[in-house]
């Protein structure tokens, strides 16, 4: 049984229709990351779960219940917002206890599980003081420890991250992730961030327009996009695209780019009979080249122009031109320092790492 399932949600502001006809449902455990950006209607759609906002259409269930009609404080919930919406006159432990103020637990049962909150998310010797006494990243974690006080099977959080800084937010991302394994509760979590979703999310729910554009686990997004939007979306930096055609011949599938170049795709796994002279985009993720390959390795390789080389510490970026545009390429940092601008390289592409769309539906064919 699904632990969350959106049925048909259509959401209307006035005349605009931000959400038509969307459905999704996780299992529970799931760490649902709603992932796209902004205007995307991420937001509606979590607040539509929080009752926050009331559907024009359609059901939400969690579990066995239908919450469609329920008031907020009713469904089971609980909420942690990017203003951490603490309150100011309360302390760390007031703040906390008010997280269960609607529950009527015993206090000593209320002392057990602000205890026990403390020290999940170490916060145990800030109890007394006031949100302003805090830094950004300790306010975050009270803002959690409400919402994990309660208990509950499914919590939502809202860009739980966005106002810290780099630094905090990779420590809080390990955090949360933590939580999740340790409670395994059911989340559904917000962001436009990349990095987050592919490293807290076990499904991800890629979203465009109002639309859910591809739902699957971050490797299924990553490696095989549905289409172009979530190709370009997701990856950094973005997957190299370029436009050809596909020329199918005697069992031999090739990608024929514009200025003539071929590159033998026969390996991919067409998901439908390959169309000859069929428009598509090529997209390649940085990753997927070799450089420096030996020569005559075939149609996958080509020789092209060094622009410039970006390193980065552990990784390095290698920028060539290919088809008269830019070509971003991951390589090792002693591979990128070696070489000259204006030079040519030999690169190899990973044929069977390629992606193909067709051009007119941007959908992977
Ligand atoms: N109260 C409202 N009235 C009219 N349109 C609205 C209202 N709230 C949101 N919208 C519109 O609905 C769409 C989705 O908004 P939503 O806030 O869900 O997007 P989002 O993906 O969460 O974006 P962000 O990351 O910027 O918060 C946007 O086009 C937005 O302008």
């Amino acid at each position: 049984m699904p632990a969350v399932s959106f049925e048909h949600i259509v959401k209307r502001y006035g005349a605009v229709t931000v959400l038509d006809d969307l459905n999704l449902s996780i299992e529970d455990g799931d760490f649902l990351v709603l992932l796209g950006p902004s205007g995307c209607g991420k937001t509606t759609l979590l607040n539509l779960l929080a009752g926050l906002l009331e559907v024009s259409d359609g059901r939400i269930m969690i579990g066995e219940r239908d919450v469609t009609e329920l008031d907020p404080k009713d469904r089971g919930l609980a909420m942690v917002f990017q203003s951490y919406a603490l309150y100011p006159t309360k302390t760390v432990r007031g703040n906390l206890k008010f997280g269960l103020a609607a529950s009527k637990l015993p206090s000593e049962e209320v002392e057990r599980r602000i205890a026990w909150v403390a020290r999940m998310l170490q916060i145990e010797p800030l109890l007394d003081r006031k949100p302003a006494q805090l830094s950004g990243g300790q306010r975050q974690r009270v803002a959690i420890g409400r919402a994990i006080i309660k208990k509950v099977d499914v919590f939502l959080f809202d860009e739980p991250l966005s106002n810290l800084d780099a630094k905090l937010r990779t420590e809080m991302r390990l955090e949360i992730k933590k939580l999740h394994d340790e409670l395994s509760s059911t989340v559904v979590y917000v962001t436009h961030d990349q990095i987050e979703a592919m490293t807290m999310a076990t499904k991800i729910a890629v979203m465009d327009g109002g639309v859910i554009q591809q739902f699957g686990t971050p490797d299924e997004v990553y490696e095989y996009p549905a289409n172009l939007f979530v190709a370009g979306f997701i990856g950094a930096p973005a997957m190299n695209m370029r436009a050809a055609t596909l020329a199918v011949k005697e069992g031999k599938i090739e990608a024929v780019f514009t200025s003539g170049m071929r590159l033998d795709v026969s390996d991919y796994p067409f998901q439908g009979r390959a169309k000859d002279g069929l428009p598509i985009v090529v997209g390649m993720r940085p990753e997927h080249f070799t450089v420096g390959a030996p020569a005559g390795g075939g149609a996958s390789q080509f020789s092209l122009p060094v622009l410039s080389a970006e390193r980065t510490g552990s990784d390095a970026t290698l920028y060539l031109t290919f088809e008269d545009e830019m070509l971003a390429l991951r390589v090792a940092p002693d591979l990128a320092a070696g070489l000259n601008v204006g030079s040519t390289v030999p690169v190899q592409f990973m044929s069977g790492k390629v992606n193909l769309f067709d051009a007119q539906t941007g959908r992977r064919i």
